[in-house]
């Protein structure tokens, strides 16, 4: 029994999307072992996110998001965009990080993130800090913003970006004990009042093209530091974004998604048996 599925991306962080609403689909229960086989560029279908669509009370539909390593995470800003794409109108998204909704426009899709929460134990970290500006280190990488924004982040302010070793100083942070569920790394250059270039070394991994939650959370970030104003620009490596944060309806994301091509499979081909169709 093969399962359909749709390739997607936002700014070159690709997803596989499965639709496990459709009963003719006998999809396998969605754990780390076979997203992270799915997700494998070498021998699965390869994906940044592993993306499972699923019926909600809440919303229209409920999001599953898990990263390339197999986690399940709570949030992922550029495949809410690229599913609001699918969707094709205003829709309502449950995912484990709030309720979210996703509107198609001219401009791109816009996704309404919620509010940031700043508080250390929300973020969360191993003990309570000031998380404005933490008193960590790894080597120039120096006092970090911690956020969370549906996910938890830390934002370095940089000259370069691009000149920090990534790959190596990375996983180091990511993986510290301060951040019991691990933590993405982003490195931010603010170039103008509403412009900001950064990079992102993303939990369960690695370096993306870009990074949806990484763009809210570091022009918040830069926004309590009062070194931007409240609607900026953020390039990452793969386009940009635009970042608001009002007042009364939280953190909105705007910028493209794409579908790339749709597919199949066949979990016997990855070691799991199909489901059965409800
Ligand atoms: N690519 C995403 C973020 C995906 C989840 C993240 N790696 C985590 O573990 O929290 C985005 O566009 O936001």
């Amino acid at each position: 029994m093969r399962i359909d599925f749709t390739k997607m991306h936002g700014l070159g962080n690709d997803f596989v999307v499965l639709d496990a609403r459709n009963p003719a689909q006998a999809l396998p229960a969605m754990d780390a072992a076979l997203a992270s086989a799915l997700a494998n560029r070498r021998t699965g279908i390869g994906c940044d996110q592993l993306i499972l669509l699923e019926p909600s009370e809440l919303g229209d539909f409920r999001m599953r998001i898990f990263n390339a390593d197999g986690s399940e995470v709570e949030a992922c800003g550029n495949a809410t965009r690229a599913v609001g794409l699918l969707h094709g109108a205003p829709a309502r998204i449950e995912t484990l990080g709030g309720l979210l909704s996703a509107t198609p426009s001219d401009t791109g899709i816009a996704v309404e993130m919620g509010q940031p929460r700043f508080d250390w134990d929300a973020i969360p970290l191993a003990y309570a800090m000031d998380t404005h500006t933490m008193p960590l280190a790894w080597e120039d990488l120096t006092n970090p913003v911690g956020v969370n924004v549906g996910n938890p982040h830390a934002i370095f302010f940089v000259p370069d970006p691009y000149a920090v070793d990534m790959e190596r100083l990375g996983p180091l942070i990511e993986t510290d004990p301060v951040f019991p569920e691990r933590i993405n790394v982003n490195v931010a250059a603010v170039t103008a009042r509403d412009a900001i270039t950064l990079r992102v070394w993303e939990r369960g991994v690695g370096l993306t093209l870009a990074c949806g939650t990484g763009a809210c959370a570091t022009a918040v970030g830069a926004m309590k530091r009062g070194l931007v104003d409240r609607k900026v620009t953020v390039t990452l490596p793969g386009g940009a974004l635009v970042i608001e944060w009002r007042e009364d309806d939280g953190i909105v994301m705007t910028g493209p998604a794409t579908e790339s091509f749709r597919g199949s499979f066949d979990p016997a081909d990855y070691g799991f048996a199909a489901g059965s169709p409800d």
